[in-house]
C-alpha cells in the first residue's frame, strides 16, 4: 500500500475511510481502458452512470471515479490524486471532507457535483464569495462539458433572467448570500413566473466551516420599502468632544461603553441643559448612546473602511469587505454620521433566514474545508454532518514553531520586525498575517522605516489580491495581509511562474508569521496553511503579547512572568494561558451561533406555516376560493363585471399582500420582543423560554387575520378600466428591495448585552 493511501485511513473522530480506500485499486485498474476511449465515448460512459438511483453502488462508484479521473486529465491536464478521489467518495456520502490547503478541493468538489448531477440531482456548489463562484465554475467547465453535465454561476450583478438560467444548469455555483437572498426574494413573488430558485437538491459547500459556522452566526435579511434615516450629525459632533476615562468608559473587552457622571453633565449642558433621564423626552438618550457607541467602539480601518463615500463593514472572519452587511438599530446611521458620509437607506425587514434553515432545505448536504475537525461538534449539532479527515497527498513538512510571547505589544512588534529583517536577509519569502486593516498598514510602515519593502493585502486594496498573492512566494518577498490571505489563495514557491522555486526551497520555503493569534484556532490554522502546500517546505510562528485583545479580554487574571531583556516571556506554560484565552473566545462565538439558531427555530417553524399557505395561493387559487367564501356577493359582482380571471388575479395579489404584510409585522414584533427579553435575565427566567412563550401565542390567528384583512381589501378595491385596482386599495409592494446580513449582537454575548443595556438604561457604570 502506498504511503499516501496508508495515511488516508483516517484519524480518530473522522469517519472511517477504509471502504473508500479499498476502491482505489479497482479505479486505477480502469485507467488503461478508459484512456483508449474517444472524448465522445467517455461522455457516453458518464451518461451510463445516470441509469440508476443514489447512492452509488460499489461498481458504479469505481466507474464514476475512473471516468472522472480520465475526464479531469483530459479537460484540465490534472490527474486527480488518490486522496482527491477519497474526498469525492466522502462528499458523495454526504460528509464534510477535511482536506488541507492546496490539495485540490475545487477539483474534488467538481467531480462529486458531477456525480450527483449524473444521477439527476440538482447541485448547488456554495462558494465563499462571488469571485470564487465564478472562478471555480469557469475553471471546471471543460471537465463538466466532458462529463456531459451543465454548469452555471451566479454573481451579485446577475438579473433575474440570468439567475434563472444559471439555476437551470445541473450544477450551479453561488455564494451563500446570493443563494439566500434569491430564496428570500422568491418568498415574496406574486407570480409563479417570477420565481428564480428551483427545488433544492444537493448543497455542496466549499470552505464549509466558514459558511456553516462563521456565516451562520447572523441571519440573512431582506429589507425593502425604504424610508431615509436622518443622519444625526449633531450628536456625532457632540460625542466627538468627549474624552475617554473622563466622560465615558469602555469596558475591558471594548464591547460596551457608558457615560460617566461627568459625561452625563457635559452632554446635558451641551444640549442646552436637558435632562437625559427625563421621562418627557425619551428620544435623546438612545441618540446619545448610539453616537457614543459609534464613536468609542467602532474604529475606522478595524471594524469598517470608508470607501467611495460609504461606510463598508469588514467581515470579521475573512478580513474582507462585507458587501451587503450593515449594523442594525440605527448604528449604521450613527457611524455614517461620525464619518460625515451620507446616510444610507434603512428599511423594513421583509423576511430573514438563517444559514441553517437555508441549508437544511437541501435533502443532501456535504462540503469540504481545510479546517473542519475543530468545529466537528457544531457541524454535527446544527447540520447532522460528520467529518472525514483526509490526509494530504504528500505529507505536510511545514514546521509550526511554538508561539513567541511578549509582555507588551511594543516588544512584540519589535521582535517581529527584527525577525523579518533577519529572515529576509536569507531571501526567504515571508507572509505576515495581521488582525485588521489598521494593523497591516502600521506593520507595513514600520517595515518600510527599517528599509524592508513589502506588499500589503487588505480590505482596502482587495483589487490587488491576485497579483499580490501570485508573488507572495517569490524569492525575498514580504507580504503583509489581514485574514484575506486565509482562504482560497494558492501561494506558489518561486513566484507566479515558479521559475525560482529551487532557490526558494533552499531558503526553507514560505515563512508565515502571525501578528497575534486569531479569535479561533481555525483562523490560525488557515493562515499557517498558506505554507507547506503539496509537501512544500515552510514554517509558521505566531507572535503574541499579553496586551493582545484576545489575551487581555479572555484571560484577564493572569499570573506573573519573567521576561528577557527584549521583553520575551520565558515561562513556556504561558502558552497555555494564550490557548485558554482562545478557547474562551471560541466558546463565545459558538454561543452566538447557538443563540441565533435557538431564537430562529420557532420563527422558522412559523414561517413554514405561512409559506405553505402562500404557496397554495401562488400556485393554486386558494386566495380566490377563500374570498369567494368570505365575500360571496362582492365576488359574484366582480366576476360579472371584469371576468373570473381578473378576479382570480386580484384575489391572489390581495391575499399574498396581507400574508406578507402580516409576516413583516410579526417579524417586527418578534424583533422587539427579543430586544426586551434580555432584561428578564435579571428575573432569573430563561429568556429563550420567555421568548417562545410569547412568540407562539402572537402567531396564533395569523392566517385568520390575514384572511380577514384580505376580505376587507377585496370589498374596497375599485374597478378602473375593467381591472380591479388593488393599488388603490392599499396593496403596494416595495419598489426596491435590498439585502444584508445583520450582526445580531455585534459587541457582546447575551448576558453582557443585558447587563450593558441595563447599565445604559440607568446611565451608570
Ligand atoms: N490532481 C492534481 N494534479 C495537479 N495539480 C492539481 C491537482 N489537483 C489540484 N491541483 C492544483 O492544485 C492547486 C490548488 O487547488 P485548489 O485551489 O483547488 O486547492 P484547495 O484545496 O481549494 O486550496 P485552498 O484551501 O487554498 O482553497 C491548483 O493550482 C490546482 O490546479
Amino acid at each position: 500500500m502506498a504511503e499516501s493511501v496508508r495515511r488516508v485511513l483516517g484519524r480518530p473522530g473522522s469517519v472511517d475511510l477504509r471502504p473508500y480506500v479499498k476502491l482505489l485499486k479497482p479505479i486505477e485498474d480502469r485507467e488503461a481502458e478508459l484512456g483508449g476511449l474517444s472524448d465522445t465515448e467517455l461522455t457516453a460512459k458518464a451518461a451510463e452512470l445516470g441509469d440508476a438511483e443514489l447512492p452509488y453502488e460499489r461498481d458504479d462508484l469505481v466507474e464514476l471515479c475512473a471516468v472522472g479521473r480520465e475526464a479531469a486529465r483530459r479537460a484540465l491536464g490534472e490527474r486527480p490524486f488518490d486522496v482527491q478521489l477519497v474526498g469525492v467518495m466522502a462528499l458523495l456520502d454526504g460528509r464534510i471532507a477535511q482536506m488541507a490547503t492546496g490539495e485540490g478541493k475545487t477539483l474534488a468538489g467538481a467531480l462529486a457535483a458531477a456525480g450527483f448531477a449524473l444521477r439527476g440531482r440538482r447541485v448547488h456548489v456554495i462558494s465563499v464569495n462571488d469571485y470564487l463562484a465564478r472562478r471555480d465554475a469557469e475553471w471546471m467547465r471543460p471537465l463538466y462539458d466532458l462529463l456531459g453535465v451543465t454548469v452555471g454561476w451566479i454573481g451579485q450583478e446577475a438579473d433575474a433572467k440570468e439567475r434563472r438560467a444559471a439555476y437551470a444548469a445541473e450544477v450551479t455555483y453561488a455564494s451563500v448570500s446570493e443563494l439566500g437572498f434569491d430564496v428570500l426574494r422568491d418568498r415574496l413573488a406574486t407570480d409563479p413566473a417570477d420565481l428564480v430558485v428551483p427545488d433544492p437538491g444537493v448543497a455542496l459547500i466549499d470552505e464549509a466551516d466558514s459558511v456553516l459556522v462563521d456565516e451562520a452566526r447572523v441571519p440573512l435579511v431582506l429589507a425593502g420599502a425604504a424610508e431615509a434615516v436622518e443622519s444625526d450629525v449633531a450628536m456625532a459632533e457632540l460625542v466627538r468632544g468627549l474624552r475617554p476615562g473622563r466622560h465615558y468608559e469602555v469596558d475591558d473587552e471594548g464591547r460596551n461603553v457608558h457615560l460617566t457622571d461627568t459625561g452625563i453633565e457635559a452632554v446635558e449642558e451641551a444640549l442646552g441643559g436637558v435632562d437625559l433621564y427625563s421621562a418627557d423626552d425619551t428620544s435623546i438618550l438612545p441618540r446619545v448612546n448610539l453616537a457614543l457607541h459609534a464613536h468609542a467602539l467602532f474604529q475606522r480601518d478595524v471594524h469598517y473602511v470608508v470607501r467611495d463615500g460609504e461606510v463598508k463593514l469588514i467581515n470579521e472572519s475573512r478580513g474582507r469587505i462585507a458587501l451587503l452587511q450593515r449594523w442594525p438599530d440605527g448604528l449604521q446611521a450613527a457611524v455614517e454620521a461620525k464619518e460625515g458620509v451620507a446616510a444610507s437607506d434603512s428599511g423594513e425587514v421583509l423576511d430573514s433566514i438563517t444559514v441553517q434553515a437555508l441549508l437544511l432545505r437541501y435533502p443532501v448536504r456535504c462540503g469540504m474545508t481545510g479546517t473542519a475537525m475543530a468545529v466537528a461538534e457544531q457541524l454535527r449539532e446544527f447540520y447532522e454532518l460528520e467529518v472525514a479527515v483526509i490526509e494530504p497527498n504528500k505529507p505536510c513538512v511545514r514546521v509550526d514553531e511554538p508561539d513567541r510571547l511578549y509582555a507588551t505589544q511594543e516588544e512584540k512588534e519589535d521582535a517581529l520586525v527584527a525577525e523579518v529583517a533577519e529572515v529576509h536577509a536569507t531571501g526567504r519569502p515571508i507572509l505576515i498575517g495581521t488582525q485588521d486593516v489598521a494593523e497591516s498598514e502600521r506593520i507595513a510602515r514600520r517595515l518600510a522605516a527599517e528599509g524592508l519593502t513589502c506588499s500589503v493585502l487588505n480590505a482596502k486594496n482587495d483589487a490587488e489580491e491576485a497579483p499580490v498573492i501570485a508573488e507572495a512566494g517569490a524569492y525575498g518577498a514580504i507580504t503583509v495581509s489581514t485574514q484575506m490571505a486565509g482562504r482560497g489563495t494558492d501561494i506558489r514557491l518561486g513566484g507566479s511562474d515558479t521559475s525560482d522555486r529551487d532557490r526558494v526551497v533552499e531558503t526553507g520555503g514560505l515563512y508565515v508569521m502571525g501578528y497575534g493569534r486569531y479569535p479561533s484556532s481555525r483562523l490560525d490554522d488557515q493562515l499557517r496553511g498558506r505554507a507547506g502546500r503539496q509537501g512544500d517546505p515552510g514554517s509558521s510562528r505566531f507572535f503574541v503579547s499579553v496586551e493582545d485583545e484576545l489575551v487581555a479580554a479572555n484571560a484577564p487574571e493572569t499570573r506573573g512572568y519573567d521576561v528577557t531583556a527584549e521583553g520575551e516571556i520565558t515561562d513556556p506554560s504561558w502558552r497555555d494561558v494564550v490557548n485558554h484565552a482562545q478557547r474562551v473566545a471560541e466558546g463565545r462565538l459558538m454561543e452566538l451561533h447557538r443563540n441565533t439558531w435557538r431564537y430562529n427555530k420557532l420563527i422558522d417553524l412559523q414561517r413554514g406555516v405561512v409559506l405553505e399557505h402562500r404557496s397554495e395561493v401562488l400556485h393554486a387559487d386558494q386566495g380566490d376560493r377563500q374570498l369567494a367564501v368570505d365575500c360571496p356577493e362582492r365576488h359574484a359582482e366582480l366576476v360579472e363585471e371584469v371576468g373570473a380571471e381578473e378576479v382570480a388575479r386580484a384575489a391572489r395579489l390581495i391575499t399574498l399582500y396581507h400574508l406578507d404584510q402580516g409576516w413583516v409585522d410579526h417579524l417586527a414584533f418578534l424583533a422587539d420582543l427579543r430586544e426586551g427579553i434580555h432584561l428578564r435575565f435579571l428575573g432569573r427566567r430563561n429568556p429563550l423560554d420567555e421568548f417562545n412563550a410569547e412568540a407562539a401565542p402572537a402567531f396564533k390567528g395569523f392566517l385568520d387575520d390575514a384572511r380577514a384583512r384580505a376580505a376587507e381589501t377585496f370589498n374596497e378595491a375599485p374597478v378602473v378600466d375593467g381591472r380591479i385596482d388593488v393599488a388603490q386599495a392599499g396593496v403596494k409592494r416595495p419598489s426596491i428591495t435590498w439585502t444584508y446580513m445583520v450582526q445580531e449582537h455585534p459587541f457582546s454575548t447575551e448576558f453582557e448585552n443585558a447587563a450593558g443595556r441595563i447599565r445604559s438604561a440607568l446611565g451608570r457604570g
